[in-house]
């Protein structure tokens, strides 16, 4: 596949709670390789959107192609398992088991049933390379022998990222990935995404815009349910309707 080409694209997607339309014939584009960003004001419908690419929610009408395929009626789980994952879909936190534990249950459950072929965790040398890179990432490597019961917030959301990391999606679906962080947390989450950046296709949900300006190779705007626009950050920025979206609002980029 070529850099350009499509992870994950949909078609006219809809979704309706009664006779609110949401989320409108949105059409959107996410490239391999690309780390996509998608704003708009609170009540837009990001998070109803992601939800439809994720597969919690039931679309309406509309289609979601991903890698290749038609998914629009495939669950959640069956999405997961193809590549498709959202960071906190991960199975969740086991307290008893240390960071890197965790971690390389998270890389097994990717590669097979998990559980199905038991052997020590830790004996497994290539769930534990791709924990070990995954925890390096998210600079949890220091932490990797302590149990996530002693974790403090920021922290496991740090290990929610190097999980899902570690399940080596094809495509990542980040929903405010630096929510509830400190100042400091998020400063190493932009960085950490800015390591990931050409190396993992990303689409990212996220209200701190000048965090999104700093990582995303495309934005996509969305307002009252519809895909205003996609483009670079300086198509975004310089664009005169988002800049009327916005007013008001602090500067965007
Ligand atoms: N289950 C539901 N039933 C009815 N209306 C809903 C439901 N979920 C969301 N909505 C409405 O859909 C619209 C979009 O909501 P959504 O949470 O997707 O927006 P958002 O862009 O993620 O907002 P925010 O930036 O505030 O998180 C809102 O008007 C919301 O009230």
């Amino acid at each position: 596949m070529s850099k350009l080409s499509s992870m994950l694209r949909t078609e006219k997607l809809v979704k309706r709670y009664g006779g609110l339309l949401v989320t409108d014939s949105v059409s959107l584009d996410v490239r391999e390789g690309e780390l996509h960003a998608i704003i708009g004001p609170n009540g837009a419908g990001k998070t109803t959107l992601i939800n439809q690419l994720s597969g919690e929610l039931q679309s309406n009408s509309g289609k979601v192609l991903f890698d290749g395929a038609d998914v629009t009626a495939i669950p959640i789980h069956h999405r997961a398992r193809r590549g498709l994952l959202r960071s906190y879909q991960i199975t969740s936190i086991f307290e008893g088991f240390t960071v890197l534990e965790n971690t390389v249950l998270s890389a097994m459950g990717a590669k097979e049933h998990a559980f199905r072929f038991w052997k020590p965790m830790l004996a497994r040398e290539d769930l534990v390379a791709t924990a070990r890179d995954a925890l390096e990432i998210t600079q949890l490597s220091a932490l990797a022998d302590v149990p996530a019961a002693e974790l403090a917030y920021g922290q496991r959301r740090q290990l929610e990222l190097a999980m899902a990391l570690a399940a080596q999606p094809k495509l990542l679906l980040l929903d405010e990935p630096m929510a509830g962080m400190s100042v400091q947390e998020s400063t190493g989450v932009v960085e950490m995404l800015k390591r990931l950046k050409g190396k993992q296709t990303i689409l990212l949900i996220e209200h701190d815009m000048n965090a999104v300006f700093a990582l995303a190779d495309r934005i996509t705007v969305l307002v009252y349910g519809k895909a205003m626009i996609s483009g670079t950050p300086d198509e975004i920025r310089n664009n005169p309707e988002v800049k009327t979206v916005y007013l008001g609002d602090e500067a965007i980029g």
